[in-house]
């Protein structure tokens, strides 16, 4: 069945957007996060505390391939990790998946996640100066992976609304 993927770095929206695209076409929505916490009843955060980064990248893989191996049509927002590890980006080539990069600038993904940092722990702790420099090194090692997606849809300027319908366009 069919699996329509959204990726792209923390902030972008992939969370947001797959809420919204989901009531629109009516396709249900699971967010990769949110299973894997209800999966281990644990928050991402308590996760790399308890268990560090390379044991979620090992859930997150697990739970991924879960989804795409479900019988339903699903519509599923990554992590901003997801394509970066354990050869994820090559399932997003599977025949039954339509992946979209959410594309944003480093301006716009500082700008929301400066207020939106708490549960993200790979920034949790940073300052403003930090964070600035972190997003843009990181971003700039995990384009190649982002941009294995078969579409692109730059989101900078957008509202939330005008993104989900350059998806719908996409999809139609
Ligand atoms: N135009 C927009 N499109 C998407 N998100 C937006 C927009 N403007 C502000 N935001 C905010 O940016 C944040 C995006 O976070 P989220 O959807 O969790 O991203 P991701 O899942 O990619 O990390 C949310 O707080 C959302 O309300
Ligand atoms: O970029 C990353 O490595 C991560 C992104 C987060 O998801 P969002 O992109 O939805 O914030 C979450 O999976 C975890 O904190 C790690
Ligand atoms: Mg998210």
């Amino acid at each position: 069945m069919r699996k329509i993927v959204l990726l792209g770095y923390m902030g972008c929206g992939k969370s947001t957007i797959a809420n919204k695209l989901s009531k629109i076409i009516e396709i249900p929505f699971v967010d990769l996060d949110k299973k894997i916490e209800e999966k281990i009843n644990l928050s991402i955060n308590a996760i790399f505390e308890k268990y560090g980064e390379i044991y979620f990248r090992k859930l997150e893989h697990e739970v991924f391939v879960e989804l795409l191996n479900s019988p339903d049509n699903l519509i599923i927002g990554l992590g901003g990790g997801t394509p970066c590890y354990a050869n994820n980006h090559e399932l997003l080539k599977s025949d039954n998946v339509t992946s979209v990069y959410l594309k944003a600038s480093i301006e716009t993904l500082f700008n929301r996640l400066n207020h939106n940092k708490s549960k993200r722990p790979l920034i949790a702790d940073k300052s403003e100066d930090e964070m600035k420099e972190f997003i843009a090194k990181h971003l700039f090692d995990r384009s190649f992976y982002y941009n294995q997606a078969q579409h692109k849809v730059i989101v900078d300027d957008k509202t939330i609304e005008e993104t989900v319908m350059d998806i719908v366009e996409i999809l139609a």
